[in-house]
């Protein structure tokens, strides 16, 4: 590992432990509750610790000056919920983009299992090796989706990270497995930090009890969008987040120290 990408993890995380809020959803669904005045939720989602932001470099200009000190990643590919296919994910920056918007890392969403996973494939490669030029390291967002894929399926899970991996990444994001035995294989099938994606917002408890089971299995944290931002106190719950990834604390220590209710 360069220097530069040793040095701009630790932007991105803390201590090879990272609580990253992804925001790049404003392409997939639109803006959606949290992403309207993007600005206001940067400012409290760092604000309550957050390692990092990530947005597509449309967003940069509305980045900074909210981070409070947090790092910055910009988001290469994407598709939406309306087109044809939103397993279709096409290349919406570069390396070079990236960096003039000021970028700490990049990332780049794959859907392993989709009909649209070789082109994927060649794209992940050609952005981690360019990004290797630039010291810039690569969040490989490595989902397993398509047809007939079950998405929580710790098979799957495991080789959609020794994917990226194998690509050149130097962080996997996948979804969680459900449990901590399961989700244990999927760390286990690489040497890179795993961090796990929130999905659709559930309850607090139950989304802090899916960080705590992952930290448990050896993930090193989470790029968490939704269950955040689109919470009522996304400073909250951030807050909540970073004490179950870099405190490893309980869900419910941390839920009643963020002044939060395990009801909610
Ligand atoms: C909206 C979702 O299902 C998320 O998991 C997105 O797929 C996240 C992804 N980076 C994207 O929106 O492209
Ligand atoms: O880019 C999106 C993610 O990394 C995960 O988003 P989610 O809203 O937590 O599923």
């Amino acid at each position: 590992m360069t220097t530069g990408v040793r040095a701009r993890l630790e932007r991105i995380g803390t201590g090879g432990r990272y609580v990253i809020v992804p925001m790049d959803h404003g392409i997939t669904l639109g803006a959606i509750t949290g992403l309207e005045r993007i600005e206001r939720t940067i400012d409290a989602v760092t604000s309550g610790g957050a390692d990092s932001v990530l947005t597509q470099k449309g967003i940069a200009e509305r980045v900074h000056g909210n981070t409070n000190g947090a790092g910055y990643i910009v988001h290469l590919n994407g598709s939406t919920v309306s087109g044809p296919d939103t397993n279709d994910k096409r290349i919406t920056g570069t390396v070079k983009a990236a960096i003039r918007r000021g970028a700490d890392a990049v990332s780049m969403h794959i859907n392993v299992g989709s009909d649209h996973e070789p082109k994927q494939i060649e794209d992940l490669a050609e952005i981690t090796e360019r990004a290797a030029e630039f010291g810039l390291p690569v969040l490989a967002m490595t989902y397993a989706r398509g047809p007939g894929v079950d998405e929580h399926d710790a098979d799957a899970l495991a080789h959609a990270v020794r994917l990226g991996e194998e690509l050149g990444a130097d962080l996997v994001k996948t979804a969680y497995s459900g449990d901590p035995n399961s989700f244990e294989q999927v760390t286990d099938a690489t040497s890179l930090p795993v961090v796990i994606a929130g999905g659709k917002p559930e309850s607090d408890y139950e989304s802090l009890q899916a960080v705590r089971g992952a930290m448990d299995a050896g993930a090193a944290g989470v790029s968490m969008g939704r269950t955040v931002f689109q919470h009522d106190d996304p400073e909250a719950i951030t807050r909540a987040v970073v004490d179950v990834v870099h405190e490893d604390r309980t869900a419910e220590k941390a839920l009643q120290r963020a002044g939060l209710t395990i009801e909610a």
